[in-house]
């Protein structure tokens, strides 16, 4: 079903590419600009959190106290299998999502992958006051952000197409952002 906000530019963008997926930290803005970039190209949204709470019908820190994060990753891999496989979604993934070798192989060869590149600091104020992250439930949820960002945005950079810096700016900035990169990934 394509929305009003759907650009005749969107349309287009959105008829030439597969699986658009968006990767990057938490608080990266992954979920917020994923779902109004699927509206504004009239796709479905879907996002690989979502889906794990939807069928377990748990939260993920209930997962992560059940199961353990070795649990959750193991849910988090067949969630993006499945999702991953249709060409016609915005995916956004769990800020781990690019932990898994064989996570990165499937969302690079299947999709195009945008990192959503945003700083520590300013991934701190947006995360600092959520409970529903468990990683970040330890005496220094600063410094963890922070060696998180490190260890992993490597990963994030071998798996992307595209990176989109700039995480100060506001969602609708961001937004604009991925579709120029988008459309330059078509273009190129
Ligand atoms: N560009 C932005 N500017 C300001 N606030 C933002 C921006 N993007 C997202 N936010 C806010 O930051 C918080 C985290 O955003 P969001 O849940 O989209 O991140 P995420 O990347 O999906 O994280 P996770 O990996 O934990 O799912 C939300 O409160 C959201 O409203
Ligand atoms: O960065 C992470 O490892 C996580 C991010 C969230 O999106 C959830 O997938 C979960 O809390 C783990
Ligand atoms: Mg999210």
């Amino acid at each position: 079903m394509v929305s009003a906000d759907v650009s005749p530019a969107g349309a287009a963008l959105a008829a030439s590419l597969p699986c658009i997926v968006l990767v990057g930290m938490m608080g990266a803005g992954k979920t917020t600009v994923g779902r109004e970039l699927a509206k504004r190209l009239g796709r479905r949204f879907v996002d690989s959190d979502h889906e794990i709470v939807a069928r377990t019908g748990v939260t993920i820190p209930v997962i992560f106290d059940v199961e353990g994060e070795a649990g959750f990753r193991r849910r988090e891999t067949e969630v993006i299998d499945a999702l991953s496989r249709d060409s016609g979604v915005v995916l956004a993934t769990g800020g781990g999502a690019v932990l898994a070798p064989e996570n990165r192989q499937m969302l690079r060869d299947r999709c195009v992958v945008v990192y959503l590149d945003v700083p520590p600091h300013t991934l701190w104020e947006r995360t600092r006051h959520d409970r529903n992250r468990p990683l970040l439930q330890v005496e220094d949820p600063r410094g963890k952000i922070e060696s998180l960002y490190k260890a992993r945005d490597p990963f994030y950079r071998e798996v992307a197409h595209v990176v989109v810096g700039g995480g100060r700016g506001s969602a609708k900035s961001m937004l604009r952002k991925i579709e120029k990169a988008l459309q330059e990934q078509c273009a190129s």
